[in-house]
């Protein structure tokens, strides 16, 4: 089978380590493609950056509606509602994968996560994605997404904040929340002695699992293909027939 692990964000570096982290995870019969979008936001760290990072993921799906499944590797699922219309597999977000993996591991757990103001869409996923209280806490480093990769010291501070969280929440696993943190997963889980789930580990291979069972997402209403419709402006490329 194919996966298709798109980046939403544009930096070239993070769809590499992304592709790393999905390929280690997938099993053998599985070809793991990475991929960054043609337009969108350099990183993901506000509302207006995840918008218009929408676009770019959705162009990457019709660019290559081949693949038996796919991963939005950032860890606001942007998009992934959209994605699932469009897509002919199975579709998962990071964030999705990650905590129902923790809620399967644990009785709650902590997400650790980039900048403060990307808490709050956190916890709304973990309002849609797990019952109450399995998320136990919302934790940010405030280390900038593209700074992940280059600061020393991030990987330090991203498991003193996990242990921290797991202190403060009374958690048992710790979900990353962030594709750029995917290198982190086994040193923190080996400190912390915990669970650490890495999204886009987890969504690989919930992707591949989907694909196994051949499961696709459901066209019978929410999720069928979009409307014919004309788009206009920037949107021109997207107007369907
Ligand atoms: O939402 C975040 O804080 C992290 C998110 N932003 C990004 O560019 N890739 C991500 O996983």
């Amino acid at each position: 089978m194919r996966i298709r692990v798109i980046n939403p964000n544009t930096t070239e570096s993070m769809t590499a380590l992304i592709e790393a982290s999905a390929r280690a995870a997938a099993g053998p019969g599985t070809v793991v493609e990475a991929v960054t979008p043609i337009m969108g936001p350099a990183s993901i760290e506000s509302h207006y950056d995840e918008a218009l990072a929408v676009p770019g993921i959705l162009r990457a799906i019709i660019d290559d509606s081949g693949a038996d499944g796919y991963v939005l590797a950032c860890f606001g699922d942007p998009g992934l509602d959209a994605a699932r219309e469009l897509a002919s597999g199975p579709v998962a977000g990071i964030a999705e994968a990650a905590m129902h993996a923790a809620a399967m591991v644990g009785r709650g757990f902590s997400v650790v996560t980039t900048l403060s103001r990307t808490r709050g869409r956190a916890h709304d996923l973990a309002a849609r994605y797990v019952a109450p209280g399995v998320c136990r806490g919302v934790h940010a480093c405030d280390i900038p997404v593209l700074e992940l990769e280059h600061d020393p010291a991030a990987r330090k501070e991203v498991i003193a904040l996990a242990r921290h969280a797991l202190e403060r929440d009374g958690s048992d696993a710790i979900v990353l929340g962030c594709a750029g943190m995917a290198g982190f997963a086994a040193a923190a889980s080996a400190e912390l002695g915990v669970p650490v789930i890495d999204g886009v580990a987890a969504a690989t291979v919930m992707v591949q699992s989907l694909v196994t069972l051949g499961l696709r997402t459901s066209t019978r209403e929410e999720y069928a293909p979009p409307p014919a419709k004309s788009y206009t402006g920037l949107l021109r490329e997207f107007t369907r027939s």
